[in-house]
């Protein structure tokens, strides 16, 4: 009877006499906002997933792939109370179909899908400053306990992703932790009660007026345990990791957008921080300035790392020093809390020196070749080895464990190769260790011979140089035989002859 427009404002009208009168209020939250999905969906969907396994009356289950927990959801147009602060909240799961596949830059899922939350008008301050919060804390919690942790990479090379993401991530499945890594016990203890106060400590930052972070160089030869311990720190804490790929991030703010979009509770990972950036070209610039004296106003100001002043070579990295130091210690560093930054490197000394200097890593651990108290460790995980239990009898092996002390710092063998020793022989106890005493022995042989023979070469060296000054005469000929400067010496020398 009433023409639609007639009929639509009705409606209009009579929602707005209904709300008007009504003691609720109503928030949608979709799960996804215009192209972009929405955070909040999913921290809502986890959050209720924790506390509808005792209340929902119908469920739907899920688990992620590569993940180690199933989840309960609110089943389609179900609904569910919760209670926060002595207020009672309704949400409710809507599900709808969409009805025509609008332009977007990606297909949208063909259901329309979104919470709706239920609160009483008077409580609508209380549950809209903490209430949202305390469910994203909770979400985040939640995922980290189910999913285990997650392993984000910037390789895209500052692409984003479909949220608008630069990072892209995967379940982290390392088994490393601090019982599998082989180290000196006090320095692991050190180590781990340091971590443990990191993260007791947002009280502690707070008094100090100190950002909630803080920073390890972890340094020494390959194998030793550098990527093991970045793990077994993320397994300990449950932090998530950011493998930060340095040759990605093309500018510095590049790279400030790519921790601006880092979680709180995470460990962002700079492996091989020697390697990443050229290290070489940054002394170009600034070769008159002396460069023990910590940065150089020309690195701070962005001709550090990279292609020199940044603008040669066709966009290549402008990645700078003072870019760097910015992300780790600067303003932006603090838009998140809870961070902890670890740079690895093979080679500290290729490192500069404001990379080094005192705060700026909080701890430098060195990652050593693997020592006696180490190998007591691997022998524990590897082949089961119980001290108490072997000195019952096994004397036998007492007197090869008791030889591969006495080698075992000669040998300088990494963990990772003595591993490999264990794992090969896993099977026989006693094999294994007679097989790594052998190999062990002639390690520390061969290390033995290398420095004799370092130390002979550099006497035949002084006499070949001895020799050579000897024959520095004007004899033309016996210039040929020696080394390139030496000949064009001698060429010239040939040529006034004539
Ligand atoms: N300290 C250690 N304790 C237990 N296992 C170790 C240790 N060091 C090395 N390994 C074993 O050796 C392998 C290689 O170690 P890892 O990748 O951690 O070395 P790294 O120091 O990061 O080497 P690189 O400098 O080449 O990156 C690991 O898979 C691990 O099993
Ligand atoms: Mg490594």
């Amino acid at each position: 009877v009433f023409p639609p427009e007639l009929r639509f404002a009705l409606i209009k009208l009579f929602n707005r006499v209904f709300h008007w009168f009504s003691s609720y209020c109503y928030f949608d939250i979709t799960e996804i906002d215009g192209v972009n999905t929405n955070e909040l969906y999913n921290a809502v969907q986890l959050y209720l997933s924790s506390s509808v396994s005792i209340t929902g009356s119908r469920l739907s289950l899920t688990r992620a792939l590569n993940s180690s927990a199933i989840t309960f959801g609110l089943s389609n147009n179900d609904v569910i109370v919760d209670y926060f602060n002595g207020v009672n909240v309704l949400w409710e799961h809507i599900v709808t179909q969409r009805q025509s596949q609008t332009f977007s830059w990606r297909p949208l899922p063909e259901e329309k899908r979104g919470f709706t939350l239920r609160i009483k008008k008077r409580d609508k301050s209380l549950i809209l400053n903490s209430y949202l919060d305390f469910i994203m804390d909770k979400a985040n919690e939640i995922r980290r306990k189910n999913q285990d942790r997650l392993l984000y990479t910037n390789s895209r090379g500052g692409s984003l992703d479909s949220r608008g993401h630069p990072w892209e991530s995967v379940p982290f499945k390392h088994p490393s932790t601090f019982d599998t890594l082989a180290m000196d016990p006090e320095k692991k203890s050190e180590i781990m009660n340091d971590l443990k106060d990191f993260a007791d400590g947002q009280n502690f930052y707070q008094k100090t007026g100190r950002a909630w972070k803080r920073g390890y160089l972890l340094y020494g030869p390959p194998g030793t345990g550098k990527s093991s311990m970045i793990a077994a720190m993320a397994n300990f804490l449950g932090y998530d990791i950011y493998d930060l790929e340095l040759t990605e991030v093309h500018t510095n703010s590049e790279l400030r957008k790519l921790l601006m979009k880092t979680s709180s509770k995470s460990i962002i990972v700079i492996e091989d921080i020697d390697c990443s950036i050229n290290l070489s070209n940054r002394k170009k610039p600034n070769n008159n300035i002396n460069s023990n004296s910590g940065p150089s106003p020309d690195m701070r100001n962005g001709s550090g790392f990279g292609s020199g002043s940044g603008h040669e070579e066709g966009g290549g990295n402008t990645i700078t020093l003072s870019g760097l130091l910015n992300f780790t210690d600067g303003l932006w560093s603090c838009c998140g809390s809870e961070r902890i930054f670890v740079f690895t490197t093979n080679h500290i000394e290729k490192l500069d020196p404001a990379l080094l200097r005192c705060g700026r890593m909080d701890m430098h651990i060195f990652m050593s070749y693997c020592s006696f108290s180490s190998l007591k460790i691997l022998l524990k995980n590897y082949l089961g080895y119980n001290e108490e239990e072997e000195e019952e009898g096994n004397k036998a092996n007492d007197v090869v464990l008791g030889d591969i002390e006495t080698v075992i710092e000669k040998a300088q063998m990494t963990p990772a190769d003595v591993s490999e020793v264990l794992i090969k022989n896993r099977r026989d106890r006693a094999k294994a260790v007679r097989e790594l005493l052998e190999v062990l022995k002639l390690k520390a042989k061969a290390n033995n011979s290398t420095e004799l023979g370092n130390r002979t070469s550099e006497r035949v060296e002084e006499e070949e140089e001895q020799e050579k000054r000897a024959l520095e005469s004007p004899n033309v000929d016996f210039d040929h035989l020696s080394s390139c400067d030496n000949n064009k010496n001698g060429e010239k020398e040939e040529s006034k002859e004539k």
